[in-house]
């Protein structure tokens, strides 16, 4: 049937074969799957197909590379020429997504794609909806938690999982659409009816070759085939490259103070934070023709607030009236949301406040340290690590960026991955140094400690920011996922200091 309705080459029968599920790695293998045999950085994934016959796979649809590999592995192949290519639209003709399809919103950007989605996803319930999110932290299902492991899942897994979201009754849904997924094609099958872009900064520049490569496969969402309509923030310099270079329609958005005046003087909605303080952000968001909301998202932060504004102005792109959204959250006193490891304040009502973040580029850190800051009358205490075989390039301007504006640096490890820690420690020294403030400077391994050694310095009235590790319950070593919480490690150690 799938054969046919694609028009495929294959080999062996394929009578009485019934395809109920589709899937690209042995590991997420259900009875009834096609197994998608493609070649990966490691190994074609059709020298699995034999594995992926035990784990009840019906047949391999693999490229004319894997099924020579795979000709004795008792499967029924079907031969494609980019097997990555056709998985898309097969997963959509496989888990029947095109049908009664949800509302579908996509953020990409260098930051606050998570933030964005799930203050999106909390603005949809406080309308009443219900509810489906994918992102880096966790994808829900309704109610229900799935843990993520990429922050865009592969399109068979999209796909799937928006079938379960079609079972549970969910009626919009938020994504978080990274670079890569757009080069891997994880969204193919799927065209969005807001899409969104939040800013571009130095990040993952070990995937891409230059800023310009990057920024372009971002702006692949602003396509037809990916997006009806976007949303556009002008608040990075990079907005307005998108805006002149979308194939889609699109609006614009505004923050005053980090918006160029230009940019805020002809965006058609503009952001302007009211009030900043520990429990909340205020901000009024104004449309050109005059309409307007005031209202509360519950992170510190202007960039929050402009996360927050983006989601709503991507609501009212979608149809919703903004006098509607206003008086849903005006019911409940703002956006009611939980972010977890996004500047997550783990103390309690005494001793230093301690905040865990997932920032993880020299962007992310500015503005999350100005947040911090900005509540702080004793000193402000960064620690912070970089990631291992990631983008090396980011690590000086990182750590230039946390020292100037702590008082206090911890610097620790995060993933080592294969790196050797103590190098990636000394490049963040390096780092640091070229700061024009020298904050009082520790390097402390490993990051159980280096959070100690912050939480003894500290007094009363001083913030520690651990910035990095954000939600995630693993630390990467050599490869070995070893189960760690920064936030648990985080309130052990005020614990241990007598501030519970
Ligand atoms: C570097 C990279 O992109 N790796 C992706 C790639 O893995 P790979 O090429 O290393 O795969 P491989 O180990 O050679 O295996 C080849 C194939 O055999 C399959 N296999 C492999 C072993 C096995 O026992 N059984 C099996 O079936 C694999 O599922 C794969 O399909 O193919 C896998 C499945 O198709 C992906 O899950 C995997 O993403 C990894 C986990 C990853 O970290 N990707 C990063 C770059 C990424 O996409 N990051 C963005 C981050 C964004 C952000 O920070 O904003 C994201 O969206 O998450
Ligand atoms: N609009 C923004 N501008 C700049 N920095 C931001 C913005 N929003 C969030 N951040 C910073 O980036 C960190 C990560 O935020 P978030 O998880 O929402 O981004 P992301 O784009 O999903 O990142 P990733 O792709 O790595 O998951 C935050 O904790 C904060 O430090």
């Amino acid at each position: 049937m799938l054969v046919q309705e694609f028009g495929l080459e294959h080999r062996g029968s394929l009578d009485g074969v019934e395809v109920t599920g589709v899937t690209l790695g042995t590991g997420d293998l259900h009875p009834g799957d096609l197994f998608v045999g493609i070649q990966g950085a490691n190994s074609h994934g059709a020298s699995y197909a034999e594995q992926a016959k035990e784990g009840g796979a019906v047949a391999l649809l693999t490229d004319a590379a894997g099924a020579e590999i795979a000709t004795d592995a008792g499967l029924p192949i079907v031969i494609v020429d980019d097997p990555r290519a056709a998985l898309g639209e097969l997963s959509a003709w496989v888990y029947r997504t095109g049908e009664s399809a949800p509302l579908l919103f996509g953020t990409t950007g260098t930051n606050g794609k998570t933030s964005t989605s799930y203050l999106l996803e909390a603005i949809l319930r406080q309308l009443g909806l219900v509810t489906g999110l994918s992102s880096t932290a966790e994808r829900h299902i309704g109610d229900m938690t799935v843990v993520s492991r990429l922050t865009t899942p592969e399109a068979s897994e999209m796909h799937a999982l928006l079938a379960r979201m079609r079972e549970a009754g969910v009626r919009a849904v938020a994504v978080e659409v990274s670079a890569q997924a757009l080069s891997r094609r994880r969204v193919d099958g799927l065209v969005f009816d807001v899409v969104a872009f939040t800013n571009l900064s130095h990040d993952h520049l070990d995937d891409y070759a230059d800023m310009e490569e990057y920024f372009q496969a971002k702006l692949a969402l602003f396509e037809p085939d990916r997006g009806k309509r976007g949303v556009v923030c002008l608040d990075s310099s990079w907005g307005a490259r998108v805006v002149a270079e979308s194939r889609i329609p699109v609006t614009t958005i505004a923050t005053i103070g980090h918006a160029s005046a230009e940019d805020v003087e002809s965006a058609a909605w503009v952001v302007e934070v009211l009030e900043e303080t520990a429990a909340y952000t205020e901000f009024r968001l104004t449309g050109r023709d005059g309409r307007s909301l005031v209202t509360r998202e519950p992170l510190i932060g202007w960039h929050m607030a402009a996360n927050a504004a983006l989601a709503i102005v991507m609501l009212v792109e979608a149809g919703f009236e903004l006098e509607a959204i206003g008086a849903a959250l005006d019911a409940e006193g703002g956006i009611q949301a939980y972010l977890p490891g996004r500047t997550e304040r783990v103390s309690g009502e005494r001793g230093p406040s301690v905040y865990v973040d997932f920032g993880h580029s020299p962007d992310a850190f500015e503005n999350t340290l100005a947040a911090v800051r900005h509540f702080t009358s004793g000193r402000t205490i960064m620690v912070f690590g970089a990631d291992g075989d990631r983008d090396a390039t980011k690590r000086h301007e990182m750590a230039r960026v946390a020292a100037e504006g702590s008082d206090i640096l911890v610097i620790t490890d995060h993933h080592p991955r294969f790196e050797d820690p103590a190098s990636i420690r000394a490049t963040l020294l390096e780092g640091a140094k070229l700061a024009e403030h020298q904050p009082e400077t520790y390097e402390v391994s490993p990051p159980e400690a280096a959070i100690r050694k912050a939480v003894s310095l500290a007094k009363e009235g001083d913030s520690i920011l651990w910035a990095g590790p954000g939600h995630q319950d693993y630390r990467d070593i050599r490869g070995v996922r070893t189960p760690y919480s920064a936030r648990e490690e985080a309130r052990a150690a005020l614990r241990e200091a007598g501030w519970a």
